[in-house]
């Protein structure tokens, strides 16, 4: 696996595993917290919606008090109940009127006679409207109804005189704080809403306000006692409580807040469609899904630039390292990445610049050697090759070039001749000058054979005091006329020095190539003139002939 891919890897894992999980976490975290947000508005709306019904229930009662405290009211009242007296009809009539004026919101007062018959009232009420109080109905009570269009809140309570049952006060108020308070949608979204019951006298739960899919359904829609999983019925029985998944009466599911006011037997609820919390959860979670695709679009991103800003000058260096690998020492460039590649890249050129130098000295010490070597191939060469004596080529060297030459001249039909040529009396030198005045005799005579042969031609040591001559595209009358010159240079060379001065003369042997010879048979014919010279006196050239020589 590539170090960059390990990087990318790395990146991604690192950076966008714990950050996907903080996200879900904070997703599923603030679905939870958003519905028990919801809730809890909803149950704080609910709570305070019914403090501020309970509120106005206080006020009702205290204006029945302040009714009901009215002793001449009631004395007047009592006069009334006793004999019909008119002036004291008056004069109730004339005191709830009084009270009237300093109450706010009232529509009316109502006075009724210990038999429930209307005394007088201080709005219009049918004369002998007779009011209706059960007998165990727990005073004063109060309730909601619609007159004319109109909410109003009908609070009754007995008139008490000396203890006895003297008549009844009925107060009503205008009950609009109802209307306000369904209509107040604040902080309820869309699809929130007030619902308000009272009980219908057959249990089920009257709504006493006008809802909002139904405008109409004050005191007349009602919901069965059956439905308890419906919020307002638990309301009426009672359960303040926090629905969820529950059906409200138009049959959505609604989270709700239920509560229950006890003095009025009232069911009061706050409700939001579950779809709305839905949605607004799903919102939530579609940026939070959207962020989290960005963040992992971004870390990716992140770790390509981190892995390829780390990794690619590693790759250049390990590509340029292959290169100096196969002999190219090349400085790597400079590069402005990170300090530790600065500082590698440094210690590679460092190290190139030191093994290109190496490699430099290596090749030029090879190359000297090589050439120590060679030329001392050559000496040995030349040394095999020399005679020690007397400087020119050996024996063997002559074999060689006679092979070489033979071989030409038959390849190109050229003429060959060759000579051999040995120090006459020789051993009588030796024997008279001693043999160090022999080998200077044999150093002379060598010299100067050098000195006159051409550059082609071949001159060695044969042997003791014979020498040879190969005479490459020599005739053999032309190698005679050659030889019969140096037979005489060599008659006058002066050997030694003062009393103890003499020459020597020399035999020569000549042998040109014919077609069928070799080089053995070559020599052996120069070798048999050679004897023939000796024969003949010596200090004289002999060719070989068949009929004179090979015959003999
Ligand atoms: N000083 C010296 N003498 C040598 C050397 N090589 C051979 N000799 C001598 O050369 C002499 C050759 O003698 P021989 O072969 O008898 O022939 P010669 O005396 O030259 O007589 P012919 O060849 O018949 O004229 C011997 O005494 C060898 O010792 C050498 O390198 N130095």
């Amino acid at each position: 696996m590539r170090l960059k891919h390990v990087l990318i890897l790395a990146f991604i894992l690192l950076s966008s595993v714990p950050m996907l999980l903080s996200l879900q976490y904070l997703n599923s975290f603030t679905a939870s917290q958003y519905e028990r947000q919801t809730e809890e508005q909803l149950s704080a709306l609910s709570l305070i919606a019914k403090k501020r019904i309970e509120s106005v229930l206080d006020r009702v009662k205290d204006n029945i008090a302040l009714i009901t405290s009215r002793t001449q009211m009631r004395i007047s009242l009592d006069q009334w109940n006793n004999a019909r007296d008119v002036k004291a009809r008056n004069k109730v009539h004339k005191i709830i009127n009084d009270a009237k004026v300093g109450l706010t919101k009232l529509h009316s007062i109502s006075i009724y006679d210990n038999k429930g018959v209307l005394v007088t009232a201080t709005a219009d009420t049918p004369n002998g409207h007779q009011i209706n109080i059960p007998v165990d109905k727990i005073l004063p009570s109060i309730k909601l109804l619609k007159r004319n269009d109109q909410l109003l809140m009908l609070g009754i309570d007995r008139l008490l005189l000396n203890n006895k049952v003297i008549g009844y006060v009925k107060v009503a108020l205008f009950a609009d704080f109802i209307v306000e308070l369904v209509n107040d949608r604040t902080g309820l979204g869309v699809t929130g809403e007030w619902l308000v019951a009272q009980r219908h006298d057959s249990g089920d739960a009257l709504f006493v306000a006008p809802l909002k899919y139904d405008h109409d359904a004050a005191f007349k829609r009602r919901v069965s006692k059956e439905k308890i999983d419906i919020p307002i019925t638990q309301a009426l029985l009672g359960n303040e409580r926090i629905m969820r998944h529950a059906p409200d009466y138009a049959g959505n599911l609604v989270i709700a807040s239920t509560r229950y006011l006890s003095e009025l037997d009232w069911g009061l609820v706050v409700k939001i469609e579950e779809d709305e919390v839905s949605q607004l959860m799903n919102k939530t979670k579609t940026v939070i899904y959207v962020s989290e695709v960005i963040i992992i679009i971004m870390a990716v991103l992140m770790g390509v630039g981190v892995s390829f800003y780390i990794s690619n000058p590693l790759e250049k260096l390990a590509s340029h390292t292959n290169k100096v690998a196969q002999g190219q020492f090349e400085q790597y460039p400079r590069s402005q990445t990170w300090k530790e590649v600065r500082d590698l890249t440094e210690h590679f050129n460092y190290m190139i610049s030191s093994m290109k130098e190496l490699n430099e000295n290596l090749n030029a010490k090879v190359a000297e050697r090589t050439k120590e070597l060679a030329d001392l191939n050559l000496q040995l060469t030349e040394l095999s090759t020399r005679d020690p004596l007397t400087g020119l080529h050996n024996r063997r060297f002559l074999s060689e070039k006679l092979s070489e030459e033979v071989s030409r001249a038959k390849r190109y039909s050229s003429p060959l001749t060759l000579v051999i040529l040995d120090v006459d009396h020789f051993k009588q030198v030796n024997d008279t000058w001693g043999h160090d005045v022999g080998d200077q005799a044999l150093k002379i005579i060598s010299s100067h054979l050098s000195s006159v042969i051409r550059e082609s031609d071949v001159l060695a040591r044969y042997g003791g005091e014979e020498f040879c001559i190969l005479l490459p595209a020599t005739e053999e009358e032309q190698a005679r006329k050659f030889l019969d010159r140096i037979r005489m240079d060599i008659e006058y060379l002066k050997i030694g020095s003062g009393e103890k001065c003499f020459s020597v003369t020399c035999s020569f042997g000549i042998a040109k190539l014919d077609d069928d010879d070799t080089e053995s048979s070559l020599t052996k014919k120069a070798d048999l003139a050679l004897y023939q010279a000796k024969s003949d006196g010596r200090n004289c050239i002999r060719c070989y002939s068949i009929d004179d020589i090979g015959g003999a």
